[in-house]
């Protein structure tokens, strides 16, 4: 027993407590005058000083009943009762390793209660229970029956830090597209060394946030994490890993837990450490001031998974400081337990690891994260060990790997591991019974086949004769996808089964025989089921089955609901053209197809979120007679002709809209694909292999699917001008996402407004984002448009360093919006140019001068042409001039009425030693005056 133990012990106390302490010593007789400012060990010092090492435990453990801090008396007990008393620290807490997790865990921390036992006691217990639960994993969610060892199923994962999160309009499947072009700049992180600051910068990291689209891979990387630090591969430092997930949760919100009891209730795996022992280790941390996991005496982990998923009431979104404060021991509701666990409130020290899709990541206020990492899927090399690994026998993985690369819509799927898996599923069967040409090669035909597969298996294992049952409950299953995905919602509940027309009773035969396309997950004491589609894109697909199959069998109302009023007016378009010989309507239906898809199309372009793009991407697909024969007689009767076909391809390619997204007309392209139609796509081929570029006539439709193949091509372009396209003004606008992959964009004088804007900032977000010089100039953009720039301007991605926005209908508001960007994010912008604007006049200077005196401000040259601009911004100018003059260069003012004294005095800057400024413009546009003044040579 010696001094460090008692400095030990001091440690635990919070800062209040300690100052208690000190107080308390001084009824003991150390004088206030040494006790006041000493710190932990100077007081050690005082009072080994005061009462000798032996009188020092006995006067520790009298002050400490005061406090009273009874569990450090027990802890004083079982430290002074000697070398033979059962565990005890060896190690000062002092000094944390640099990298902790790789040091051996030489410390040995006891928990006294319920009766004392080591750390390593209950870590133990914990590991072996959660190696029992995580061993196993079912691919996909098939029956536990179908369980595989994880470490033998499990690919490596593409990993990336650093990320800001990023919420795109655009469809997740498209978004997987851009993420899997693999950039210089991003860090891949391994999944052990998810907690891992960037070398060489230490810093206490607490948590962290890992973001990623359905079905990428987030669960099976903590399931992963868990067992290799259960099965003592990694992460050794941790003591004890608390795996929990926003599903289980859910049902419990409102309840009243406290964080043990909330522990036992949803890890099984814990309830072999008691509620005392757990109160203990919690207790401990959340009053002993320490906020840092390395320094922390008992090192906790709690990983969160789903955070999209939460239905509780967190209020995490805002970094303003709650009042509420409570301990860690005291019952209160999971919403607020989670809030403060996620505030760093409930446990400083313990950390903590969030999944979510993107959407949901704005949940936690960065303020709450240390670092972003990002589940990026499979890179080609892990889509092909993944294949490897499934499909064991080589002559028939080197076919399917051949097979998914030939095809770009699979290749660029299979970056998400959930549609590895669906593709193994379809392809293991198809593989016995077909050649590799007539594999599926569209992503309808791929899903069409994964539910052929299912019905099959179906009626194999309750020996049906016929699909008739399987295609009745296929049909509630799609009518349910249907209707959530118009609503949005991805998880499922009892009621809405029962609104679909699914008794709650068959979700078990559901959930029995199509595992694998629909999950169910129950809740605590079955009292709330959740449903989900295995992924986000199989609920699409049913949901088109369910339309087609609504169509075909002329349920009107389903048709008019979803439709609206284009329904009533093809219906009206119809029955003119037709009205000679046809008087009923639904006689004519079949002919009807093309319309219906169109009415479907301008729907889903509608939508801002573009949650229905895939999904008209099915439905196209799945009127193509081949796909229709794979189900048999799911669909009923389309009788779908080649003449609807083609009219329905013409529709897509003469489709034109000037109130859309370009990043949606995009979506017309993957529709003409998946009706197999690749015309447009060689004839864009050849149109990039042409050496006459400019002479060529482009369609609105062929600038779509221009745009979509410079987006995704490997080379980034050098210069996009959109003026060198020969094409309309429509079909200028489409090719704008095509900035995402280029240096310079040259986008002037093409009608660009807002919504074009919206494309641009996503480009200046992107990692990595390639533009550095843009040129909107002449575009009626005006506030709004600039604002919704400025969104991508202060990214941190982005790199642009020449901005032109001439003549746009700019006011000073748009000033407002570019200074406050280039404060956030100064380091890049060089050129400026705000010209013609003529509503810009001396407020919009004011608030540049803002930005332009700042000391990061790196702008070199700034002009301003006629902008209604008079003597008073020249003030302004030199003012700002004057407190930042190192960087501009040439500064332009031709074409506003200013005059003397006022540019005299801008004058006097240019010839300044100690200015950068080197030319000045200014008079009036055929005035005689003297137009510009430049820096004596001299
Ligand atoms: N690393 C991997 N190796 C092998 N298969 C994987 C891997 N990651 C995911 N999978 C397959 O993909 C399926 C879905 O993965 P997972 O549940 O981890 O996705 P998720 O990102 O958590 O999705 P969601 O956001 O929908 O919850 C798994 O059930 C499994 O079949």
């Amino acid at each position: 027993m010696g001094p460090e133990d008692i400095l030990d012990i001091l440690e635990d106390l919070g800062e209040d407590e300690f100052k208690k302490f000190k107080w308390f010593l001084e009824q003991e007789g150390i004088r206030r005058s040494q006790l006041e400012g000493a710190r932990r060990p100077d007081t050690v010092r005082l009072m080994v000083q005061r009462y000798g090492l032996d009188g020092v435990v006995e006067v520790t453990k009298k002050v400490l009943e005061k406090i009273p801090r009874k569990d450090l008396v027990q802890s004083l007990s079982d430290i002074s009762s000697g070398p033979e008393g059962p565990l005890w620290s060896q190690t000062s807490e002092a000094h944390p390793p640099q990298d902790p997790s790789a040091a051996p865990h030489t410390k040995v921390v006891v928990v006294p209660v319920p009766e004392p036992q080591s750390i390593t006691y209950y870590q133990e217990m914990l590991r072996s229970n959660l190696k029992d639960r995580f061993m196993c994993a079912t691919q996909g969610w098939t029956q536990n029956k179908d369980k595989q060892r994880l470490d033998e199923i499990y690919t490596e994962l593409y990993i990336t830090a650093g990320a800001s999160i990023h919420i795109s309009k655009q469809h997740e499947v498209r978004q997987l597209e851009m993420a899997g072009k693999k950039t210089d700049t991003e860090k891949p992180v391994k999944p052990s060394d998810i907690f891992k600051p960037p070398p060489e910068q230490y810093r206490p990291i607490k948590t962290v946030l890992t973001n990623g689209i359905a079905g990428i891979g987030k669960t099976f990387l903590v399931h992963k994490f868990v067992l290799d630090w259960a099965e003592g591969r990694t992460n050794q430092d941790v003591d004890l890993l608390f795996p929990l997930t926003f599903r289980h949760l859910n049902p419990l919100k409102g309840d009243q837990f406290s964080l043990a009891e909330l522990l036992h209730e949803c890890i099984k795996e814990t309830v072999g450490i008691k509620e005392e022992a757990l109160n203990f280790i919690f207790q401990k941390l959340q009053s002993s001031g320490n906020t840092n996991y390395d320094k922390s005496k008992f090192k906790l982990l709690f990983n969160l998974d789903g955070l999209d998923e939460t239905r509780l009431q967190l209020d995490c979104s805002t970094n303003k400081t709650q009042r509420l404060k409570f301990k860690v021991t005291e019952s209160t509701s999971v919403d607020e337990l989670l809030t403060n666990l996620i505030r760093g409130k409930l446990l400083p020290s313990a950390r903590l690891w969030i999944t979510t899709r993107p959407a949901a990541a704005n949940q936690v206020h960065p303020d709450f994260v240390d670092i972003v990492t990002e589940v990026r899927g499979f890179t080609d090399q892990q889509k092909e060990e993944y294949f490897r690994k499934r499909f064991t026998d080589e002559k028939r993985s080197n076919k399917v790997i051949s097979h998914i690369k030939s095809s770009r819509s699979l290749h660029i799927m299979c970056h998400i591991p959930v549609f590895c898996w669906i593709t193994t599923i379809v392809l293991e069967d198809l593989l016995e019974t077909r050649e590799v040409e007539e594999l599926p090669k569209t992503l309808t035909e791929m899903y069409t086949e994964f539910l052929w597969f299912h019905i099959k298996q179906r009626e194999k294992k309750y020996c049906l004769k016929g699909s008739e049952k399987s295609f009745q409950d296929i049909k509630s299953l799609a009518k349910l996808a249907f209707q959530q995905l118009e609503e949005g919602n991805l998880v499922f509940y009892e009621k809405d089964l029962k609104e679909s027309g699914i008794d709650v009773r068959q979700a078990s035969v559901y959930s029995g025989v199509f595992t694998e396309i629909f999950k169910e997950e129950r809740g605590r004491k079955n009292e709330a089921m959740m449903f989900s589609f295995v992924h986000l894109s199989v609920q699409e697909f049913l949901a088109a089955v369910y339309m087609v199959h609504c169509y075909t069998n002329r349920e009107t109302q389903v048709l008019e609901k979803f439709l609206g009023g284009k329904y009533n007016l093809m219906r009206e378009n119809k029955v003119k053209q037709n009205f000679s010989e046809i008087k009923n309507f639904f006689r004519i239906t079949h002919s009807f197809l093309d319309d219906f898809l169109l009415g479907a199309m301008h729907k889903s372009l509608e939508s801002k979120s573009g949650h229905l793009d895939l999904f008209v991407c099915f439905l196209h697909g799945l009127c193509l007679e081949s796909n229709q024969r794979v189900l048999g007689g799911l669909l009923g009767q389309t009788e779908t002709s080649p003449e609807t076909i083609q009219r329905a391809i013409n529709n897509l390619k003469e489709m034109n809209r000037d109130d859309i997204s370009p990043d949606r007309s995009i979506n017309i392209f993957h529709c003409l694909m998946e009706l197999n139609d690749h015309s447009v796509h060689q004839e864009i081929q050849e149109f990039l292999k042409s050496g006459n570029r400019s002479e060529t006539e482009l369609s609105e439709f062929q600038c779509s699917a221009l745009a979509y193949m410079l987006q995704m091509s490997d080379e980034v372009l050098d210069e996009l001008d959109l003026n060198q396209y020969k094409t309309s003004d429509q079909g200028r606008q489409r090719l704008i996402p095509a900035v995402r992959n280029c240096r310079k964009a040259r986008l002037s004088d093409c009608g660009l407004s807002e919504t074009h804007c919206e494309v641009v900032a996503s480009a200046l977000k992107s990692n990595p984002s390639h533009l550095t010089e843009l040129d909107l100039s002449y575009n009626n953009l005006q506030d709004p448009g600039v604002q919704q720039l400025c969104g991508g301007l202060q990214s941190p991605h982005c790199r642009l360093e020449t901005l032109r926005l001439r003549s746009c209908r700019l006011s000073e508001t748009s000033c407002g919006y570019l200074v406050s960007a280039l404060k956030s994010n100064p380091s890049h912008l060089r050129h400026l140019d705000l010209s013609w604007n003529n509503n810009l006049q001396d407020p919009g200077v004011q608030q540049l001068c803002g930005g332009l005196q700042s000391p990061d401000c790196r702008l070199e040259t700034l002009r301003l042409r006629s902008c209604s601009l008079s003597d008073t911004s020249c003030g302004y100018l030199v003012s700002a001039l004057m407190c930042n003059p190192s960087y501009l260069r040439e500064l332009d003012l031709k074409g506003n009425n200013l005059k003397d004294p006022a540019v005299q005095q801008l004058c006097d800057l240019v010839q300044s030693p100690d200015c950068s400024l080197q030319t000045l413009r200014f008079g009036l546009y055929g005035e005689k005056t003297v137009t510009q003044c430049s820096k004596d040579k001299s």
